[in-house]
Parts: structure tokens; C-alpha cells; sequence
């Protein structure tokens, strides 16, 4: 599968990732199916792509009339079976392994054979949602960072089984959306989660040992390092429940104590205190 023959890209979820993926999909010119599983989320998801793009009209990214092309080729779905009808489809749903087995499973039973199927997965394994598959070979990892429109890395993680067309295609996407592309072989947290994890979750040690402020912690690495965001206002922004799976799956894979989630980050999870889209994490959002 050529990029060139792919018309449509499907899009499952349209959560934080998921509609940045699909807003820079359409941008790029695709037909854009994207599913969330009731109204509401679809809802808050198109509302999110509509205001990503009305910001970047506002920046000066796109023109009012590319924004209102683009989203013209964005349709959403609460049904799979509107898969059927794309050539390429990433999944960008909870980050759970039996969540995104059954997904790839349904997808290949919908999908016509020549499909290619991603996950946008940020530590799980690809190999293993290709295991699920009668096309492992069609099976890759594209893993986008947040926010989609703005982050110029494209992660591309190959399976076992995953083939060099397949690569090709991921490659020629990303070429296509402007990204810049690394290589990963498959295994947990790939590149950027490898390293950026075990940062995280020392952030959290560092504040429950009393050693400073979260505050002050962030103003050291903004400051003292140059990275945009400090680690709490970094966590609160990727999602404290999104970084625990992912602490939880790099840990259930190397039992290393790096990855092993801080207390804190469960017990603040358990609370609903999931960061800036809850409006509390570690700190506290207007609404
Ligand atoms: C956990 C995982 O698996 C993977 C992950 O995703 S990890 C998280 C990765 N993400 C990060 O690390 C983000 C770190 N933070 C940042 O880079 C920055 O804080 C940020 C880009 C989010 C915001 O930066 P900022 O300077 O405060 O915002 P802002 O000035 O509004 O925007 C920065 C640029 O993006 C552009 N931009 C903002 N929103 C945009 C949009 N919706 N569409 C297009 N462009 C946009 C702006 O025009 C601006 O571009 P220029 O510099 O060319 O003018």
C-alpha cells in the first residue's frame, strides 16, 4: 500500500490525541473518519479540532478557507464498521492492552485487507496488537506527541512482523504531515518514553521527599534546561492517567524500579485529579 492510493484515514478516538491526529490528517488533505463511542465525547472531540484550527487560523498557520477545507473532510462516527472504508486507520484509544487488542481485532475484520493499521500507542507493544491480526505485516506504530498540530516528531515503532512497505507508507505520512520521523524497534516507551518517564516520576519523588516545590522544580527545568514546561506542568498537560498506564506497562514489562509509579500519582488518579482536561492536577485549571 502506497501512500499515494490512501484516500481516507480512519481515526479511533478523538480524545486528546486522536483529534489532533485526525485535525492534522484533514489539514494534510485526507478524508478523515473519526469514532469515539457516544455523542458526547464525539462532541467535545470535533469541538476540540475546530478550536485547535481556529487557533492556528488566529496564529497564522492556516487561512480561514484552508480551515473550513479541512474541516470539511473530517466526519464523525459513533460505528466500526464506517472503517470499511478507509485505507489506513490509527488507533488512538485508552492506553490498555485488552482495549486495544479488541480494537485491532475488530479493525481487521472491517477493514479491507489492503489496510494498513497504526496505533498511536506510547508504550505498548505493536507486535503484539499485530498478534490479534491476519496482517501483522500491516501493523505499525505511529506515535504523534502532544499537541498533534504543533510537535514535529513522528515515532515510528516497528513490530516483529511489521513490514518495509508498511514503514514506507509511515514515512511517506509523515512527509506528507510535515513531521519529522525517528525509528523505534518495538519495545516499551520506544524512544521518548524511555527517557521521559523515569524523569517524570523522579519529578514526583523529588516533591514527595520534600526536596522543593513543585514550582520550583519546574522553574529549574524551564530555566536551568530551557524546555518549555517544567515535569508537573508537563504531566498535568499529557494526562496523569495516561502517564500511569504508561508507568504501569514499562514496569510490567522491565520490573525495574524506575518505572514504578510514585503513590502519589495512583492515589491522584484514583481521585479524578487527571491534570489540565479534568481542570486538576497538579495544580489547578479555570474551566
Ligand atoms: C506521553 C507521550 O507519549 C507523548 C507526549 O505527547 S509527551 C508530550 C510532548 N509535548 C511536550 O513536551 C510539549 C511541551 N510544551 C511545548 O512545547 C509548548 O509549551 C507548547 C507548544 C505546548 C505551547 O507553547 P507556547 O509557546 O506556550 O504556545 P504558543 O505560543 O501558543 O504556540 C507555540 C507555537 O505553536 C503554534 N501553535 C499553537 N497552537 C497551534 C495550533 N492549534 N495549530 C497550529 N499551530 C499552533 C504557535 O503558532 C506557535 O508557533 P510559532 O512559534 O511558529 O509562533
Amino acid at each position: 500500500m502506497a501512500l499515494q492510493n490512501v484516500r481516507t484515514v480512519g481515526v479511533v478516538g478523538c480524545g486528546l490525541m486522536g483529534s489532533g491526529i485526525a485535525e492534522v490528517c484533514a489539514r494534510a488533505g485526507f478524508q478523515v473518519i473519526v469514532r469515539e463511542v457516544n455523542e458526547e465525547l464525539l462532541r467535545k472531540g470535533l469541538d476540540r479540532i475546530r478550536a485547535s484550527m481556529a487557533k492556528a487560523v488566529e496564529r497564522g498557520k492556516l487561512s480561514a478557507a484552508e480551515m473550513e477545507a479541512a474541516w470539511g473532510h473530517i466526519r464523525g462516527t459513533l460505528r466500526m464498521e464506517d472503517f470499511a472504508a478507509c485505507d489506513l486507520v490509527i488507533e488512538a484509544v485508552v492506553e490498555d492492552m485488552p482495549t486495544k487488542k479488541q480494537v485491532f481485532a475488530e479493525l481487521d475484520r472491517i477493514c479491507p485487507p489492503h489496510a494498513v493499521l497504526a496505533s498511536n500507542t506510547s508504550s505498548l507493544s505493536i507486535t503484539e496488537l499485530g498478534s490479534v491480526t491476519r496482517r501483522p505485516e500491516k501493523v505499525i506504530g505511529f506515535h504523534f506527541f502532544n499537541p498533534v498540530p504543533v510537535m514535529p516528531l513522528l515515532e515510528i515503532v516497528i513490530g516483529l512482523q511489521t513490514a518495509e512497505e508498511t514503514v514506507a507508507l509511515g514515512r511517506a505520512l509523515a512527509e506528507r504531515l510535515n513531521k519529522t520521523v525517528v525509528i523505534s524497534k518495538d519495545r516499551p516507551g520506544f524512544i521518548v518514553n524511555r527517557l521521559l518517564i523515569p524523569y517524570l516520576l523522579d519529578a514526583i519523588r523529588l516533591l514527595e521527599e520534600g526536596v522543593a516545590t513543585m514550582e520550583d522544580i519546574d522553574t529549574a527545568i524551564r530555566l536551568g534546561l530551557n524546555h518549555p514546561m517544567g515535569p508537573f506542568t508537563l504531566m498535568d498537560f499529557v494526562g496523569l492517567d495516561t502517564l500511569l498506564f504508561i508507568a504501569d506497562a514499562m514496569f510490567e514489562e522491565f520490573k525495574d524500579p524506575r518505572y514504578a509509579a510514585p503513590p502519589l500519582l495512583r492515589r491522584m488518579v484514583a481521585a479524578g485529579w487527571l491534570g489540565r482536561k479534568s481542570g486538576k492536577g497538579f495544580y489547578t485549571y479555570a474551566a
